[in-house]
C-alpha cells in the first residue's frame, strides 16, 4: 500500500518538535533524536547539555533520579546485545525496568507516566513515529488530522472523572482546551434532529419537547444516568483489583460504591425499557449508545453510557487546542522528563516468558529489554494472539474471547473543504443515520462526522475546514482485492458517503473539496497495529453490563494488559482509567503502593469468579 493513498500514515517529523536533542551528539535518525532526548538521564552530559532540555524538572532532580544508569548514549543500548541481539544477564541488568509498555495508546501513555511519576523505570515501546495510537494525528497540506474522534470526554478542570486533565497534570502539563457547545448533532430517520447541548437543562427540553409524551420517563432514564455518574466522580478512581484501595473506597463511600455495584452487570437498555415506551425515543438512546460502543443500547453497559451522557454536561466536551494528537505528545513528553523512556519504531514481536512469568519483550530487530512488569497497550486478540504463542491461550483470554467479539473496524474520510460549504453555526459533531433505524448498526450505515476546525481554525489553512468522516466498515470488505480494485473501492464507497453527507448536510459539499485521503480497516491495521482494525471489543452477545470485562492482570504473572479490551473498553477516557488501573496495580506489585499478598489472592478469585457469571 502507497502511503498516499493509505490514509492513517505520515505524521509531522518529529524534527518539528519543539524539543531539543543534544548539541553534539547526532542521531542516525528522527526517532534517536527522541531516543538521545530520552536518555539525557543517563547523567554523562555537561550542564550545558542538561540545559539544553526544555524541561521543567531540575538537572539536579534529574541525575538523582537517574544515577542508577549509567548509559553513555542511546545508542549504548543497542551495544549492550550481543550479535545476536539477545543479552547477557550484566547486560540484561544495565537495561532492566520496572515497567514496559508495549505501545503508547493513551491507555500505554496513562499507565506509563502514572508509574513513571511514582518513581519507577518505564520503557515505552511503540512501532510507529509518534504516540498516541488512535489518538494520533498526521499532517497534509497544512491540515492537521486527528486519526480518530475528536469528541474529547474528561478534559474538563473539575470532579474527579476529567482522566485526561488528571493525567497530564500528573506530568505537569495542562493543555489549552475550547469548549464545545454541542457534543453532537443527530440527524436521524423521520427528519428527527437532536442537539446534545452541552446545558443539561436545554438537551433535555429539546429531548422532551420533540416526546411530549415521555417527559417524565426522559427525566428518569437520564436521572439514573446522574445518580451513577455522581457516585462514580465522588470517588477517587483507582484499581478495582486492588484490595486495600477497593475495601478503603466501600468503607469510605459504601452508598455510592453499592450503587456502582448495582448497575456494574446492567445495561443501558434495560433501564431505559424501564421508564420509556416510544420505540422512536428507544431507537434514539439505542444511537445515543452506539456512538458511545459501536452497540444498541442492550448491549451498552449502564455504567458507560451514564458515563458519557453525563460528563459531557458537567465537565463538558473540550477539545485541545492544536489537535488531539497533542494530548499524546504532551504525556510522551512528561513522561520523559519524568526520567523514563519511550522508544519508537520498536514493533514488539513477542514477550519473553521464563518460569511462566513474563519477563521481557523482543523487537523485531533482534533486541530484546527486560522488565519486572511487562505492560501490553496492544489489544487482547494482539497480546495473546501475537506476541504470546496463540495454542497457549490461557482460559481466562478463551472465556473473554467468547464473551467478545472484536467491534468492526472504520472507513474514515479526512477531507480539506473551502469554509463557505459549512452554513453558519455549524456543529462540531455530527451523527447521520438517514431513513431507516435498522441501518444504525449495519456497515456504512450510519456515519460520524466530526469538523474539528468549528472549534479551532490553527488546524486548516485559512478559509479551509476540516471534515473527518467515519463509517463502520470490516476487514473483510477490503480483502483479496488487486491494488488497483481496493484503490478503485475506496473512492467508490468514499464518493456514496460523500453524496450522502451532500444530501443531508452540505450542498456542494464535493465541489468544495481541497483535500481527501481515504482509509479502510487494512489502513487502521496497519497504521494502529489492531487485529483486524478492530475498534475494539463488542460482546458477542448481551452482556452483563461491565461484569465480564477482564481487569488489568492477566493469568501470566507479570504481564498486565491496558487500553481498550480491558475494563471499561472503548473511548479515550475509558482507556486513561484503563490506564490509571493498570499503573496502580502494578504500582503495588512492584512495592510503590501498599500492598496485601493475602487479600490480592482473594480479590482476584473473586473477580475472576464473578467474570464467569458474565
Ligand atoms: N477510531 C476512533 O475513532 C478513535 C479515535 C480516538 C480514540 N479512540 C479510542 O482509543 C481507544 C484505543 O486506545 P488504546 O490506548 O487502547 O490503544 P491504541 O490502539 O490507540 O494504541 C495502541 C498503541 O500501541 C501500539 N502498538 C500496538 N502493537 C504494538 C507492538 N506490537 N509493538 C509496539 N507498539 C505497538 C500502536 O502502534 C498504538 O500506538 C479506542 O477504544 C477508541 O475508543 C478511537
Ligand atoms: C469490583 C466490583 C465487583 C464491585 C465494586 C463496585 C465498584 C466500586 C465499581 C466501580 C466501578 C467503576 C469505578 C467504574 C468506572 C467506569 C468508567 C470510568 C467508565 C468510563 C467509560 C467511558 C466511556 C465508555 C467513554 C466512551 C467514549 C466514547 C467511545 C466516545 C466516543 C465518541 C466517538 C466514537 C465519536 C463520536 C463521534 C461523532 C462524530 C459523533
Amino acid at each position: 500500500m502507497n502511503i498516499l493513498s493509505s490514509g492513517l500514515s505520515f505524521p509531522q517529523p518529529i524534527s518539528n518538535w519543539k524539543t531539543k536533542p543534544l548539541s553534539n551528539q547526532k542521531p542516525r535518525n528522527q526517532y534517536q533524536r527522541i531516543y538521545c532526548f530520552a536518555h539525557l538521564k543517563s547523567g554523562n552530559f555537561s550542564d550545558q547539555q542538561i540545559h539544553g532540555l526544555e524541561s521543567g524538572v531540575s538537572r539536579t532532580k534529574h541525575r538523582k533520579r537517574n544515577h542508577l544508569f549509567k548509559l553513555k548514549s542511546a545508542v549504548d543500548i543497542d551495544r549492550g546485545l550481543d550479535t545476536e541481539g539477545s543479552s547477557t544477564a550484566g547486560d540484561r541488568k544495565s537495561c532492566y525496568h520496572d515497567a514496559i509498555v508495549i505501545g503508547s495508546g493513551i491507555g500505554g501513555l496513562v499507565a506509563a507516566t502514572q508509574l513513571a511519576v511514582q518513581g519507577a523505570k518505564v520503557l515505552v515501546l511503540e512501532r510507529y513515529v509518534i504516540p498516541g495510537g488512535s489518538s494520533g494525528f498526521y499532517q497534509r497540506d497544512g491540515f492537521t488530522f486527528d486519526v480518530g474522534s475528536s469528541v474529547m470526554f474528561g478534559f474538563s478542570d473539575k470532579g474527579n472523572l476529567n482522566l485526561i486533565t488528571q493525567a497530564l497534570a500528573a506530568v505537569g502539563c495542562r493543555m489549552q482546551v475550547i469548549p464545545d457547545p454541542t457534543t453532537v448533532h443527530f440527524h436521524l430517520p423521520n427528519g428527527l434532529s437532536v442537539q446534545v447541548h452541552r446545558e443539561y437543562s436545554e438537551f433535555i427540553s429539546e429531548l422532551a419537547d420533540k416526546f411530549p409524551h415521555e417527559r417524565e420517563g426522559i427525566l428518569k432514564f437520564y436521572g439514573i444516568c446522574w445518580k451513577i455518574f455522581n457516585a462514580l466522580n465522588s470517588m477517587e478512581l483507582k484499581s478495582l483489583e486492588e484490595p486495600i484501595y477497593l475495601f478503603g473506597q466501600f468503607f469510605k463511600k459504601p452508598l455510592e460504591c453499592l450503587t456502582l455495584a448495582f448497575y456494574l452487570p446492567q445495561n443501558a437498555g434495560d433501564i431505559a425499557r424501564k421508564y420509556i415506551k416510544d420505540p422512536e425515543l428507544l431507537s434514539f438512546i439505542d444511537a445515543e449508545c452506539f456512538i458511545v460502543s459501536t452497540v444498541n443500547a442492550m448491549q451498552t453497559p449502564m455504567i458507560n453510557a451514564s458515563m458519557v451522557f453525563c460528563d459531557r454536561h458537567f465537565g463538558g466536551i473540550n477539545y485541545p487546542v492544536g489537535g488531539v494528537g497533542e494530548i499524546a505528545k504532551s504525556l510522551a513528553k512528561g513522561l520523559v522528563h519524568q526520567g523514563s523512556e519511550i522508544l519508537y519504531k520498536a514493533n514488539a514481536t513477542s514477550i519473553i516468558i521464563e518460569d511462566g512469568k513474563a519477563v521481557g519483550v523482543k523487537i523485531s530487530d533482534g533486541r530484546q529489554f527486560y522488565a519486572k512488569t511487562i505492560i501490553s497497550n496492544a489489544t487482547r486478540w494482539d497480546t495473546f494472539g501475537k506476541l504470546l504463542k496463540k495454542e497457549d491461550l490461557p482460559e481466562e483470554e478463551k472465556r473473554f474471547q467468547e464473551a467478545y467479539v472484536k467491534a468492526p473496524s472504520f472507513l474514515s474520510i479526512h477531507m480539506g473543504v473551502k469554509a463557505d460549504v459549512l452554513p453558519p453555526y455549524t456543529d462540531c459533531h455530527h451523527f447521520v443515520l438517514e431513513d431507516d433505524w435498522k441501518n444504525l448498526e449495519v456497515p456504512y450505515g450510519s456515519i460520524f462526522l466530526s469538523i474539528p476546525t468549528v472549534l479551532d481554525k490553527s488546524l486548516a489553512p485559512e478559509g479551509n475546514h476540516i471534515l473527518h468522516i467515519f463509517t463502520t466498515s470490516s476487514i473483510e470488505d477490503w480483502e483479496g482485492l488487486s491494488r488497483k480494485d481496493y484503490v478503485a473501492k475506496k473512492e467508490l464507497v468514499a464518493e456514496k458517503i460523500i453524496d450522502r453527507l451532500e444530501k443531508k448536510l452540505f450542498p456542494g459539499l464535493k465541489s468544495s473539496i481541497v483535500f481527501k485521503e481515504v482509509g479502510t480497516p487494512k489502513t487502521h491495521r496497519r497504521y494502529l497495529a489492531r487485529d483486524s482494525g478492530t475498534y475494539g471489543p463488542m460482546p458477542r452477545r448481551t452482556p452483563k453490563g461491565l461484569l465480564g470485562m477482564p481487569f488489568n492482570t492477566t493469568s501470566i504473572n507479570g504481564l498486565y494488559c491496558v487500553g481498550d479490551s480491558c475494563f471499561p473498553g472503548q473511548g479515550v477516557i475509558a482507556v486513561a482509567f484503563s490506564g490509571v488501573m493498570c499503573a496502580h496495580r502494578v504500582a503495588a506489585d512492584l512495592g510503590f503502593e501498599k500492598k496485601s499478598p493475602v487479600l490480592d489472592t482473594a480479590l482476584l478469585k473473586l473477580l475472576g469468579w464473578l467474570r464467569t457469571l458474565a
